[in-house]
């Protein structure tokens, strides 16, 4: 057992260190989702699993507070509203989940986030695709290749791991990062300490 957690740790931390080469790439998508929200934009997030849970854990970070306290960022899961995924999975697929609210909720200025480790989640696919055109900044973050999803969006950040566990390990301190940045950029400031350590 010991062995078991030894070598996850060990690979979770040798996937993060290579993760740093994705540095330029996480500035671009923090100055692009500032620069979004600051002019009215919104950040959108979607992915399937345990990267739905992600989506909204990200989500609640930009709405709230990540460590600093600033008005709320605009900022909204696709992987919430179980009336919406239900009735679209039911009547148009479980590929249009996504699709049919980038087509209802997304406008010109926005920021769309696909999350999979794979790249090749088809109700991702089809939401980035039916985002182009519309002036959304599409964004994926993937794993090693990148999968399909390299092709639809604009930038792609892809984790140099083939394990989905130690992807989305990497995709959730990606995404801190990116609140991180995008509330230093809105405030001009250096974390609160008492936001940071979580106290009220
Ligand atoms: O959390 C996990 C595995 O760690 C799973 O729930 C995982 O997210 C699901 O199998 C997803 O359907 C995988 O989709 P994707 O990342 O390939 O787009
Ligand atoms: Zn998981």
């Amino acid at each position: 057992m010991r062995d078991l957690i030894d070598a996850t740790i060990a690979a979770h931390v040798a996937v993060l260190q290579e993760t740093g080469a994705l540095a330029p790439a996480i500035a671009e998508l923090a100055a692009r989702a500032a620069d979004s929200l600051q002019r009215g934009g919104r950040v959108f997030w979607m992915g399937n699993g345990g990267s739905a849970a992600d989506c909204q854990h990200l989500a609640a970070e930009l709405v709230g507070r990540f460590e600093r306290e600033r008005p709320g960022l605009a900022s909204i899961a696709l992987t919430t509203d179980s009336s919406i995924l239900t009735s679209v999975a039911n009547d148009y697929g479980f590929e249009s989940v996504f699709a049919r609210q980038v087509e209802a909720l997304c406008r010109d200025g926005d920021v769309l986030v696909g999350l999979s480790t794979s790249g090749n989640s088809a109700n991702v696919l089809r939401a980035m695709e039916r985002a182009a055109g519309r002036g959304v900044y599409r964004v994926g973050l993937t794993g090693a290749g990148g999968g399909r999803l390299a092709d639809t969006c604009e930038l792609c950040l892809s984790v140099p791991s083939k394990v989905t566990a130690r992807i989305q390990e990497a995709h959730i301190v990606i995404g801190h990062i990116l609140c991180d940045l995008v509330e230093q950029r809105v405030t001009g400031r250096l974390p609160d300490p008492q936001a940071a350590q979580g106290e009220c």
